[in-house]
Parts: C-alpha cells; structure tokens; sequence
C-alpha cells in the first residue's frame, strides 16, 4: 500500500505547491471496503451534519479508536517520511516545533496536552452536498500536513465534486488549485501555513482546503490528520 510511493517526487511536489497526489494509494477493494464503515456504527465516536454547522452540505464520521484497517497502516507509515517534511518546513517558517520520529511519539505529545480523540474521518457527499473552504486545526498540536484519499470513482459513481485548494499569499490575491484525483488516489496538503522561497527570503502562505459541488451520484473520502483533537 505505502512501499510504493515516490517521497522525492511528492516532497517536490509539497516544497513547490503546497499539496501533492500520491496515485493509487489504495485499491479498489480497499477503496469499497473503507467506504462500507461508514455504516457500520462501532467504528465511529461522532457524526457531523455539516450544514448545521456551516460547513457546507454532507456528512462526516471521526473514526473511533482502535482504528481500523487501513486507517491506523496509514496513519503510522506515512507519518515518518512526512515528519522529515513537516521538520524542513518547521526549519524554514522559523518554528522551533520538532516533530519525532514515529507516530506513536507525536500522539503521546498530543495526548500529553489534552488532544486525545482521534481525527481520521469518513466524508459522504450526495446530490448538491459541497465542503466549504476550511483548516482541521484541533488544539495547539498541528501536524502541518495531512491527507485525504478519494474512494469513489469520478465519472462511475459521482460529477463534480472537485478537491479544491487556496492558498493566501501575505498582501497578494489568493490562488487556487482544483486537484485531479481518480479512485484511491490520495492528496497530501498543508494544513494550516507552508513557507515559500521569494525573491526576498522566505514567506508563510496560508492553504484551506474544500470541495465543490457534487452534481450527481456519491462521493465518500477518507481523511488522514495526523494530531489528535482537544
Ligand atoms: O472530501 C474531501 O475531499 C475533503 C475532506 C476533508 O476536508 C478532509 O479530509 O479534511
Ligand atoms: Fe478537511
């Protein structure tokens, strides 16, 4: 599942853009299979109707510990390649945050400072249901990059429905970036700021990210946010 991925090209792709796509990170058993928990209630400790609280149209599910496959794999194995990123990214804004080595020492960190329950979520969005722009911040320990994987098949199962990114530049016009993504691809972001090399030293950009409209069918993501909530 993860022993694939090409970490140079996709490190490139996050020093440059801010986001990256891992092709093909997941199946298509894997995709139909993480999909189907969604109805499965024990895995689940909330569910959030996004329209109450202004966060758009669809719903949402944060997985319940122990996380099930392949939720908890892809939580621990990409975590380490991404904390060298996160730890370079850190160097450059100038924040002294270091992020460890394994996933088992940043969540103690979490933990530690009251972030306890756990973040990966489950998306379902029908006919018009849409995800406003937004940051998953969940308390004062922010691993700064995350990732959501797309488990339905554009085209097949839904329309529309894009992964959109913007990324606010400090006293310039914001730009955005829709995300070309098939079934089991995943895209890797920034949550909150990355730096940016300009002509006059480094800067902080500030990404949100949603998604558009969908026209018709189901789309279901799953989310992979490496700190834990308050
Ligand atoms: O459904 C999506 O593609 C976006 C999901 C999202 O906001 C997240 O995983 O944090
Ligand atoms: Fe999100």
């Amino acid at each position: 599942m993860t022993q694939d991925i090409d970490w140079t090209c996709a490190a490139e792709a996050l020093d440059t853009n801010g986001w990256a796509v891992l092709p093909k990170l997941l199946d298509p058993g894997t995709c139909m299979r993480t999909t189907d928990l969604y109805d499965t209630p024990e895995h689940f400790r909330s569910q959030v109707i996004m329209a109450r609280h202004g966060f758009g149209r669809g719903e949402y599910r944060y997985f319940a510990y122990p996380l099930p496959d392949p939720v908890q794999a892809l939580r621990t194995r990409l975590y380490p390649p991404l904390a060298d990123i996160a730890n370079r990214w850190h160097a450059r804004m100038g924040l002294d945050r270091l992020f460890p080595a394994t996933h088992a020492e940043w969540l103690a960190k979490c933990h530690a400072a009251g972030q306890t329950r756990p973040t990966p979520l489950l998306l379902r969005y029908g006919p018009g249901d849409y995800n406003c722009l937004h940051q998953d911040l969940y308390g004062d320990h922010v691993f700064p990059l995350q990732l959501a994987v797309l488990l339905s098949a554009p085209g097949r199962d839904f329309a529309g429905g894009e992964f959109v990114l913007t990324e606010q530049r400090p006293r310039m016009q914001s730009r955005a970036a829709v995300v070309p993504l098939t079934q089991g691809d995943a895209v890797i972001f920034a949550v909150n700021q990355r730096p940016v090399r300009g002509m006059k030293g480094e800067y902080r950009v500030t990404m949100r990210h949603g998604v558009s409209a969908v026209h018709i069918g189901r789309r279901h993501t799953l989310g992979i946010i490496f700190h834990d909530a308050a």
